[in-house]
């Protein structure tokens, strides 16, 4: 079966730089979804880039406006939704997700994610002189909460996009209904 035939929306989580925005676009390309990101959303709206709110608004307010995206795109129909890494933090965005769709944990190793964030400035989590115990802080109180809502979990060592996303579609189309 083709994987055009793939019902509902798809939901990414997963820490910072484990790929959600990157499989995500790739996974609606090959599913003829419309593709989301919340972070691309939140600066669409506010005409400022992410780090800008942290600095101004600080994380409080950036969560804020996480919970009304998320909640607004989780009511839309055959989408492919990026989400934050910090995401899933909110019990309420957990809730949303979980009941709106099938719900994708990008599971990645540290050092891969410290490779592919290395030369970023994008991540305000990141800036920090221990990128990597701040990852490991993040991976110990994220990733019960990934795994409460996660349909399907991947692991995303797959160095290749394209192939990682073709292995994920072959497991989604084992979880159709
Ligand atoms: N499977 C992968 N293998 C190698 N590089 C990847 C992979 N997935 C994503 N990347 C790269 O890692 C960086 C972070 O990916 P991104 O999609 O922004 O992650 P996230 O949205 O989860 O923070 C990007 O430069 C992207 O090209
Ligand atoms: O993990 C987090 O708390 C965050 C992850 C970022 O998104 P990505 O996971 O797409 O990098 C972005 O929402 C913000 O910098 C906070
Ligand atoms: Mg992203």
């Amino acid at each position: 079966m083709p994987a055009m035939e793939l019902a509902g929306n798809f939901f990414l989580v997963g820490l910072m730089g484990a790929g959600k925005t990157t499989v995500g676009r790739t996974l609606a390309r090959h599913t003829g979804k419309t593709f989301y990101d919340s972070d691309h959303e939140i600066e669409r709206r506010t005409g400022v880039k992410i780090t800008t709110i942290f600095d101004i608004e600080g994380e409080e307010s950036f969560r804020a406006r996480e919970k009304q995206i998320i909640a607004e795109l989780c009511q839309m129909q055959d989408i492919v939704l990026a989400t934050g890494g910090g995401a899933i933090l909110a019990p309420e965005n957990r809730q949303v997700l979980a009941s709106h769709g099938t719900v994708i944990y990008l599971r990645a190793q540290i050092d891969d994610i410290l490779a592919r964030t290395k030369h970023d400035k994008s991540r305000p989590l990141l800036q920090t002189a221990n990128p990597r115990a701040k990852l490991e802080q993040l991976y110990q109180q994220r990733d019960p909460l990934y795994m409460e809502i996660a349909d399907v979990v991947m692991d995303t060592s797959c160095q290749n996009v394209n192939t990682l996303v073709q292995r994920l579609e072959q497991r989604l189309l084992t979880q159709q209904p």
